[in-house]
């Protein structure tokens, strides 16, 4: 693909719904969706508020409500990628309710392709961008009112890899490694946090899938896509798992 109109911005800018949204949250919201995936979820509903998660909990008790910070009455777990790891999700389905990463999708609920990202399915994300062809790609930068670096990062990384497949990870990273909430999360200012979520959080392409989110019935559900590696090849397939 040559060349593509990337913006960047925060929730709070956002006024009408993009045709192509990237809501990007390394630290912790999409690390933590997409090794939900990985443990074997089906899906995550990303919800509104504490209240709407608990209400799905109390409607499907076999669903996983996840909230972020400290451990809570009703959840059953907390926004950490370490300690969802151990965790068997085969088959269910996992509500999500956090500061940034789910209120940036909630936010672009009515753009027509949106898709959740962080370093661990950066080039997924990339490779399903080059795919679609997308000549004009919305990111929001979720964290500290689009300030946060981890974010800005990664949505600058994704940016270059859709138009560049060999763009150089490292110097991305390296400005992750030392934002706020990387220290935040090593130094415990922030609550339930595992001590190797950070270094989870920077893995990068840990994972083949992009992670999609789209309404159904009026709740924002965010599934896995898989996008073959040959996809944006010249003459290789152009379908995906999902229909985005
Ligand atoms: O869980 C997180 O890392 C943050 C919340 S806080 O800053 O740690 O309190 O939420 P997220 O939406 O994943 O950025
Ligand atoms: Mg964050």
């Amino acid at each position: 693909m040559i060349g593509m109109d990337a913006r960047f911005v925060g929730i709070a800018e956002l006024v009408e719904a993009p045709s192509v949204a990237v809501v990007v949250d390394v630290m912790r919201a999409f690390t933590v969706a997409a090794w939900a995936f990985a443990q074997g979820a089906e899906k995550i509903v990303l919800s509104e508020s504490l209240d709407d998660a608990l209400a799905l909990k109390t409607r499907h008790p076999d669903w996983v409500a996840l909230k972020d910070g400290p451990p809570a009455a009703g959840f059953d777990m907390v926004n950490s990628p370490c300690l969802l790891r151990a965790a068997d999700l085969r088959g269910r389905t996992v509500v999500q309710k956090t500061t940034a990463g789910t209120v940036g999708a909630l936010a672009v609920k009515d753009a027509p392709l949106v898709l959740c990202a962080g370093f661990v399915v950066a080039e997924a994300t990339a490779r399903l961008l080059r795919t679609r062809k997308s000549d004009s790609v919305t990111f929001v930068v979720t964290g500290e009112d689009g300030q946060a670096d981890e974010d800005l990062a990664c949505a600058e990384y994704i940016a270059c890899r859709s138009t560049d497949a060999e763009a150089d990870a490292s110097v991305f990273l390296s400005r992750a490694a030392k934002s706020r909430a990387a220290a935040e999360l090593a130094e415990g200012v922030r609550q339930g946090v595992h001590p190797d979520d950070v270094a989870l959080c920077l893995e990068l392409d840990r994972f083949p899938f992009a992670m999609v989110a789209a309404l159904e019935d009026s709740l924002m559900v965010l599934r896995p896509c898989a996008v073959p590696a040959q996809a944006d090849a010249p003459g290789g397939p152009s379908t995906l798992r999902s229909n985005p």
